[in-house]
């Protein structure tokens, strides 16, 4: 789903009112109705929920929850901005609505002082959405700072209020939110680490929005179940391991075996018909009792006439001359992209000259620190993005800049944000796994951007499904391996 500006989501709201015959009034009941369901199933019966609301078209999202919940015999308390000159049309409308048969629970936001801030079990936060601009004025500074206070649980109307949809903004005096319910279309800020503490917990609420035709943002889009099935490619009962491809995963040393055997273990529980993992002697032993459906070579056996193969390479590699050679042979002599991880970074960062060397279409997945040994240290997640959107159209390589949300930035220039995953993931090892499923995938005929983004989904999806049983802690980077059977099973079904 696409990433929109403001201006792309008043388009978009404007372009489905018209295919479906609708009116904005509707898509705006149809949000706020969608909110409170959202609501009504996690709220506790007795509980006491406060509306604030502004005068624009998130307060009437504000307002059309408070009317529903009211309708349902919720306590409800609706706080408004006593100036009402600057009104939303929808927001007029809707206060008419609530007004009609429930006036005595509308309040000025003046009433809500520090007393009854503690005696809120939720409070509903419709000050401002995507229509923010600038720092917080008019009164709002006041109302959020008391609301922030309060001990009840804090939920957002499409964005915390203060927060834009894409501009770089100071948080100062920003609404605090525990969950934020996104309406129908995602928004940049809500997606990156410098805002996370102010969106809580993302729950993506359908609104029934259309996106026209030949729609483009330059924020990328998201990768989700959706967009995965339209890449997944299910496989024939008459195919066989010949028709997969073959995935050759270099890397380990002596203290660093277990590297190579994470990405080589997630290759097999990926897909290819063959997979091999390349490496010192040191770690024969370990390859072949741990992975025994992997094939081992010894990196000095390596022939020169393998280049004609699918490769991912670094993890646990070292950064050695052997390593730098072999690095350099590759980059130099390879028929196809290739994954690059991890020390093979490391190597690249060293020796800036490699860079020239990468065949276009290759997959380079560094961490945030290793995105700034090999580019330079960067103050923010959007400088790192901007960096990594000019080094993909330059060098016409595939940057996958991980984390939370990884993002995959593709040489055309567009962004996908990964929305698999879980902190699970935090652990060393994690990203052994992830080249490994990329690799795999490659081998498979995938194209590199198809397989970037089914792989980094794949990995994340595997972290979620495993967390369920195990624990967020306790999850292991060889249970994200164990955890790809889950996954592969739920594509299977799409
Ligand atoms: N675009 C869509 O597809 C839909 C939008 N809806 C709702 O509409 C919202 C956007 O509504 P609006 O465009 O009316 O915008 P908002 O309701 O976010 O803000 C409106 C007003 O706030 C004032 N304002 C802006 N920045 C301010 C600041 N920093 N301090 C104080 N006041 C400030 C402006 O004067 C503006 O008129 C969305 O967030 C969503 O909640 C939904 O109703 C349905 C569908
Ligand atoms: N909190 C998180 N949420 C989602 N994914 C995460 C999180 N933390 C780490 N990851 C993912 O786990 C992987 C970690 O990779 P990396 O740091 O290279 O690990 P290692 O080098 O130890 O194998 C990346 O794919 C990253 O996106
Ligand atoms: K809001």
């Amino acid at each position: 789903m696409w990433i929109l500006s403001y201006q792309q989501l008043l388009d978009v709201e404007q372009f489905t009112a018209s295919q479906q015959s609708t009116t904005l009034s509707q898509l705006m009941e149809r949000a706020g109705r969608a909110c409170f369901e959202v609501l009504l199933r996690n709220i506790q019966p007795g509980c006491r929920v406060h509306v604030f609301c502004g005068s624009g078209n998130n307060g009437g999202d504000g307002l059309v929850v408070a009317r529903h919940l009211l309708e349902n015999e919720v306590p409800c308390f609706v706080y408004l901005n006593a100036d009402r000159t600057h009104c939303s049309d929808l927001f007029e409308e809707q206060l008419s609505l609530i007004q009609m048969d429930f006036p005595k629970f509308i309040m000025k936001w003046e009433d809500f002082t520090s007393e009854i801030t503690n005696s809120c079990d939720i409070l509903v936060d419709a000050l401002l959405g995507a229509g923010c601009t600038g720092p917080l004025r008019s009164g709002l500074q006041e109302i959020i700072f008391l609301m922030n206070q309060s001990q009840g649980i804090k939920v957002s109307l499409d964005l915390p209020s203060g927060l834009s949809v894409d501009a770089h903004m100071s948080v100062e005096g920003i609404f605090k939110a525990e969950y934020t319910l996104v309406l129908g279309a995602w928004k940049r800020n809500l997606l990156h680490p410098e805002y996370a503490e102010y969106c809580g917990t993302l729950i993506f609420v359908p609104i029934g929005l259309e996106f026209p035709e030949g729609l483009r943002s330059i924020y990328g889009c998201t990768v989700d179940t959706e967009s995965v099935r339209s890449i997944y490619r299910s496989r024939s009962n008459f195919s066989h391991k010949g028709d997969y491809g073959k995935s050759f995963l270099i890397g380990g040393s002596l203290s660093m075996c277990g590297a190579l055997l994470l990405a080589v273990r997630a290759s097999l529980r990926s897909g290819s018909g063959y997979t091999y993992a390349v490496g010192p002697d040191e770690c024969r032993v370990v390859l072949q009792t741990a992975a025994p459906e992997a094939i081992f070579l010894d990196k000095d056996d390596f022939e020169a006439d393998q280049v004609h193969q699918v490769f991912g390479i670094g993890p646990g590699m070292g950064t050695g001359a052997e390593s730098l050679a072999l690095l350099r042979h590759l980059l130099q002599n390879s028929c196809f992209p290739v994954v690059l991880d991890a020390d093979a970074l490391n190597l690249i960062g060293q020796n800036r000259e490699l860079m020239e060397l990468i065949p276009p279409m290759s997959i380079l997945t560094p961490h945030p620190k290793e995105f700034d040994r090999l580019f330079g240290l960067h103050a923010s997640s959007f400088a790192r993005l901007d960096t990594a959107l000019q080094i993909a159209k330059k060098n016409k390589i595939i940057v996958v800049v991980k984390g939370h949300r990884t993002q995959i930035v593709c040489p055309d220039g567009n962004i996908y944000y990964n929305l698999s995953g879980n902190a699970a993931l935090a652990k060393a090892g994690s990203g052994d796994v992830l080249t490994g499923v990329i690799t795999s995938l490659m081998a498979q005929n995938y194209d590199p951007i198809q397989a970037a983004v089914l792989g980094v989904w794949i990995h994340g999806r595997s972290a979620e499904l495993v967390s369920l049983t195990k624990g967020i802690e306790s999850v292991v980077a060889s249970d994200i391996i164990e955890g790809l059977c889950l996954v592969y099973s739920e594509l299977n079904a799409l």
